[in-house]
């Protein structure tokens, strides 16, 4: 005797607008998973299996709905029309996963599901967002992946039904043209802004050399009831200044003097030496302030410019330890770009970059390089500047000096300075 069909249902076969009996289930092959009706089967057990699929196409609908306003409200429009498209396309957005800690899946979850898929390309995932989008070489690989996933449950993938839409031509450029590295707007920040970026400026020898003075200066601190400088707690991170302290209820360099508290560690000097020979700074522009900042994982630091009034021109920052993502944006115009600073490798800041743009390190323990997360650990960085005498700014962005501030006029005077 010939098996009895089996049909198979899941809750996105279900038409929205079934009003009654087994209208919209499908009749497929054999599947272990599937619900199965066979001839043994009972009208009553039907129906109990229609009213269940029934109400899992409600709650799956509801959850469509909610992910579509989520993504309107976060991109800025007014309708899902604009972006998602009912024909296949190249690349789909996941609607209802997005990375991060809750209900989240990391990019290596989300490509261990669709990476068997013919022709997947990537994941980019995008930092705050709870959508995800994955990327095909063509429409049809992307319409066969698209078959086999939607509506279904992967315990990778947070246990939540994937529900997926296509990206249109248009917004696949617009939503996910942009990687990090770019830049938001015509404000590129590049090297004529002075922003420099200097890969392995020291070896990887070198970086746990300098980690194992900065802990040796630590241990001292425990054992001597004090070592060079003490460390601080700032936000979640530590902090420790060399040459002179920095204030940060007053946002200043803290010596009343301006005379170097502090002389800065020996081991620093000849990477001090490397800086002035490979980026020809000139002998006032040799830094005579350090701060050395250990980040655990998740800290990081809020957007700032450093003190004008407190610090000259150049700004150099040496990194060590994980790899984090620099954030930078100009408040007056609301252009971002972001800069991935690699252990070993030195930025330095002028001009623009350091006068009209802020920068910070944003708290979380993971990033988003073009499109992946990649965990953080713990990082150590080197800010090396040198203390502007005069206290005094002449830059062009008033937004973000602080030459005319209460605290800074107040600091002249007690340090004998004249008003400007
Ligand atoms: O740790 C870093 O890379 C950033 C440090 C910084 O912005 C600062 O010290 O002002
Ligand atoms: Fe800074």
């Amino acid at each position: 005797m010939a098996a009895a069909p089996t049909i198979k249902a899941s809750a996105q076969d279900i038409p929205n607008d079934i009003d009654s009996g087994l209208f919209g289930l499908q009749v497929l092959a054999s599947d272990s998973d599937s619900e199965s009706v066979n001839s043994h089967t009972s009208m009553a057990d039907v129906k109990k299996v229609t009213r269940r699929l029934r109400n899992e196409a409600y709650q799956m609908n509801k959850r469509r709905e909610r992910a579509y306003a989520t993504f309107i409200r976060m991109e800025g429009l007014s309708s899902v029309e604009e972006v998602f498209d009912k024909n296949p396309q190249q690349a789909m957005c996941i609607i209802n996963i997005g990375f991060g800690d809750i209900g989240g899946a990391t990019t290596e979850q989300i490509e261990s599901v669709f990476g068997q898929f013919g022709g997947f390309e990537h994941v980019v995932s995008k930092h705050g967002k709870p959508y995800t989008f994955v990327v095909f070489k063509t429409a049809d690989a992307a319409q066969a992946a698209y078959a086999k996933t939607y509506g279904k449950l992967f315990n990778e993938l947070c246990d939540k039904p994937l529900l997926l839409e296509y990206l249109n031509q248009h917004s696949f450029k617009k939503l996910l043209g942009m990687t990090l590295g770019e830049y938001s707007d015509d404000c590129a920040l590049d090297e004529s802004r002075g922003l420099y970026y200097i890969a392995d400026f020291i070896t990887k020898e070198e970086e746990q050399s300098i980690m194992q003075y900065i802990r040796k200066d630590e241990e001292q601190e425990a054992t001597n009831n004090g070592g060079p400088t003490k460390w601080l707690r700032v936000q979640k991170r530590y902090v420790k200044h060399y040459g002179h302290s920095f204030d940060y209820h007053i946002k200043h360099v803290g010596d009343a003097s301006l005379a170097a508290s502090q002389s800065l560690p020996s081991w620093m000097w000849p990477f001090i030496e490397r800086m002035k020979q490979k980026l020809l700074i000139y002998a006032d522009q040799t830094p005579n302030q350090l701060t050395i900042q250990r980040y655990p994982t998740g800290a990081g630091i809020s957007f700032h410019t450093d003190s004008h009034t407190s610090f000259t021109d150049i700004i150099m920052i040496l990194s060590m330890g994980t790899p984090v993502q620099m954030d930078f944006q100009k408040p007056e115009s609301g252009a971002t770009m972001s800069l991935d600073l690699e252990p070993r490798s030195l930025v330095l800041m002028a001009g623009e970059a350091r006068y009209g743009w802020q920068h910070a390190i944003h708290m979380r323990r993971s990033d988003l390089v073009a499109g992946r997360v990649r965990e953080r650990s713990e990082r150590w960085s080197i800010t090396m500047r040198t203390i502007n005498k005069r206290m005094a700014c002449n830059c062009a962005y008033p937004e973000l000096c602080d030459t005319n501030e209460e605290t800074v006029q107040r600091l002249r005077k007690e340090r004998g300075i004249p008003a400007l």
